[in-house]
């Protein structure tokens, strides 16, 4: 199928307003990126962080008249002063097959592997977990997931409960019951990830031992792992709240922190925490320690 995409140069103020007129137009996606076309990692509850200088992407099906489109977009308040775009044709290729082609098999540590469904698994032998990209975040590629990942393979969870705190699609806690956890607790706000994460828990043939809940349902537990990859802020406000799930001497693990606020962070956690020595990939880094 033939694609063809409209570039326009927005600002925090109006790209999401001129999102919802691509998708009133029958844009197939819309996409945000920054100036330095760096996508938007996750926008915190409620709110979508746009930088001061995005650009919104709109791809359409290349037989629509993106003259229309362009009229139409011209007409609205936002872009009737400035309407600064580009028109492009993409090379027409199978995109759904270029898409899988993107997704390997990831190895963490010495013996988990992340597999998507379409492709051999390398190591059968090895702890591998069947995850495949879905709507819910969490597929091994990003820094923030891969960092909970090496932390949860170097742990003996033999038996234990382990809490995943921000699930998303459920892949840190799937792989902690594939190491050996007993029980998983999946914590998230969003329920389409509490889907997801049952819906994988399934597929890798461990969804008995997965509970998921929102936050406001969750029963009372005491765990002696916790791993919570959100972000920052929200790692800062929920310390009591994360601590509180977790048994004296439980091991945790935060991710979703920016090179830059990892001091923040740990602040915080030490004054009730031993921390571990600070573990960095690329700009991303995670704090992790043990309760006191
Ligand atoms: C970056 S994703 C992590 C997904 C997966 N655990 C991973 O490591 O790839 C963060 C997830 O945390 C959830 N989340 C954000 N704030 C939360 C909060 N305050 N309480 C529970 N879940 C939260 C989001 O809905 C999202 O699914």
């Amino acid at each position: 199928m033939a694609w063809i995409q409209i570039r326009i140069n927005a600002t925090k103020q109006n790209a999401d307003q001129i999102s919802d007129y691509l998708m009133d137009c029958g844009s197939a996606s819309v996409t945000f990126l920054d100036t330095n076309n760096t996508p938007i990692y996750e926008p915190p509850i409620g709110e979508v962080i746009l930088w001061a200088d995005t650009t919104v992407i709109g791809l359409f099906d290349a037989s629509e008249d993106m003259q229309a489109v362009v009229d139409y977009l011209s007409e609205q308040p936002e872009l009737v002063q400035t309407f600064d775009y580009k028109i492009e044709q993409l090379e027409d290729k199978d995109w759904e097959r270029e898409w899988m082609d993107n997704f390997h098999p990831i190895k963490f540590g010495e013996r988990l592997w992340i597999c998507p469904s379409w492709r051999e698994i390398p190591d059968p032998t090895a702890v591998n977990v069947l995850l495949d990209p879905g709507l819910a975040f969490g597929t091994g590629t990003h820094a923030t997931t891969a960092l909970c990942l090496e932390w949860l393979e170097s742990l003996d969870l033999t038996g234990k409960t382990v809490v995943d705190f921000g699930c998303g699609s459920g892949i840190l806690g799937i792989a902690a019951i594939k190491l050996g956890a007993a029980r998983v607790i999946g914590i998230d706000i969003d329920p389409q990830a509490l889907e997801a994460s049952l819906d994988n828990a399934q597929r890798n043939g461990v969804a008995h031992q997965l509970e998921v809940y929102l936050p406001q349902d969750q029963p009372e537990f005491m765990a002696d792992v916790m791993v919570a990859n959100i972000l920052a802020a929200p790692l800062r406000e929920l310390h009591s709240v994360i601590l509180g799930l977790l048994k004296p001497q439980g091991a945790f693990a935060l991710s979703g922190i920016l090179v830059e606020q990892a001091d923040s962070v740990a602040n915080v956690y030490q004054e009730y925490c031993q921390l571990d020595a600070i573990a960095e990939q690329g700009e991303w880094v995670r704090v992790s320690g043990i309760k006191n």
